[in-house]
């Protein structure tokens, strides 16, 4: 099985919101990156949403121009899937929905090397069960990355039943060869540990809202300047020290009884859902995104979290 030293062409499938920054984060660090997808003009607009990300970088002197260009040039994009034959490694990052990921990975693991590892993006879905459609399941782990990976150091590598140490350490090694902070995920619940953390608080976040308990700004303003701050450098059980383990079992016996603990998908999210809503790639969603306000807010983003990451974790040579 190759390791993370044999590697030099990466076949990044999907190039959507993830793909884009994937091939950014490769071509970054000296690999052949194609982005493969099967709509050509989600393969143009991964050019652009390239572009807007590089020139935050640039704007923000994490790049010089040159070194933005030299990238950019490095990255090819096909609806070929005779590119696969030519891949060392392949992270796959098309739309959530198992029945498309059940049709993309046959072909697919009979088109690489027998030796070449396989990971998927999925955010929760069961490694285990995608696992089913892969030759030789051996090689194919989960490799969860953060939105926006570019950004945002953390990988889950995620075991799935089947998949064998060589090719979790492949994918662990990658992600360091990368810059990224990957972790050990040993089981593949569904959202894995990132994601089972997230909702929960989301589901929190929506029902005081829904409740009339805040705005859906300040619920924002509260992470942003509270929580999120704090969990910026300490995890939640560093967290659970520095305030006293008696503090938060107190609190604890009366509040966990209170939380919400609804199955559903919460009534804010599903109403943008059902209205298209669907945030920045659509012009909407909880804030307004029209015209150049979608571009404005992820170069705002980028721009932040470029300078948080260089304050936490030291300068980024590059992406
Ligand atoms: N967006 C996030 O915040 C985020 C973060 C981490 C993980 N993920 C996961 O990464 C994956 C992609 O998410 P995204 O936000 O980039 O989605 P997206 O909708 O932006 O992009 C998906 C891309 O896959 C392409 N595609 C669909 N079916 C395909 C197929 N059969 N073969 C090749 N390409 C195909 C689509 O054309 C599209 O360009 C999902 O599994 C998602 O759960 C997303
Ligand atoms: O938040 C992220 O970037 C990831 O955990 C994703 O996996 C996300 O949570 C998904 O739900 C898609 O946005």
């Amino acid at each position: 099985m190759k390791q993370a030293a044999d590697i030099r062409h990466v076949v990044l499938a999907g190039s959507g919101v993830m793909g884009a920054s994937f091939a950014q984060i490769f071509a970054a660090h000296g690999y052949s990156v194609t982005l493969y997808d099967i709509a050509k003009e989600a393969l143009d607009k991964a050019a652009s949403l390239i572009a807007i990300n590089q020139k935050a970088m640039v704007d923000q002197g994490a790049l010089t121009q040159e070194e933005s260009r030299d990238l950019v040039q490095q990255i090819r994009y096909t609806t070929e899937k005779a590119v696969f034959t030519r891949a060392d490694f392949v992270l796959e990052a098309i739309v959530e929905k198992m029945a498309v990921k059940h049709s993309f990975w046959p072909e697919v693991s009979e088109l690489v090397g027998e030796d070449v590892v396989l990971a998927t993006n999925t955010s929760g879905l069961s490694i285990s069960q995608i696992a089913q459609a892969v030759k030789h399941p051996e090689r194919f782990a989960g490799m969860h990355w953060v939105n926006p990976p570019h950004l945002i150091p953390l990988v889950e590598v995620i075991a799935g039943e089947k998949s064998s140490t060589d090719c979790l350490e492949t994918i662990r090694s990658l992600a360091l060869r990368l810059e990224q902070h990957p972790v050990m995920v040993h089981k593949d619940p569904p959202g894995f540990v990132l994601n089972r953390l997230q909702y929960a608080l989301l589901r929190e976040a929506c029902h005081i809202v829904e409740e009339g308990y805040a705005s859906l700004e300040d619920v924002d303003s509260v992470m942003k300047y509270g929580l999120g701050m704090r969990y910026a450098c300490l995890g939640p059980f560093e967290t659970v020290d520095f305030g006293g383990i008696d503090v938060f079992y107190n609190v604890g016996s009366y509040l966990f009884g209170q939380l919400c603990n609804d199955t559903c998908v919460p009534r804010i999210i599903q109403e943008n859902f059902e209205a298209g809503r669907l945030g920045v790639k659509s012009g909407a969603g909880f804030h307004d995104y029209s015209g150049d306000k979608a571009a404005k807010a992820i170069a705002k983003r980028d721009a932040e979290f470029l300078k948080l990451s260089q304050c936490l974790f030291g300068k980024r040579e590059d992406v």
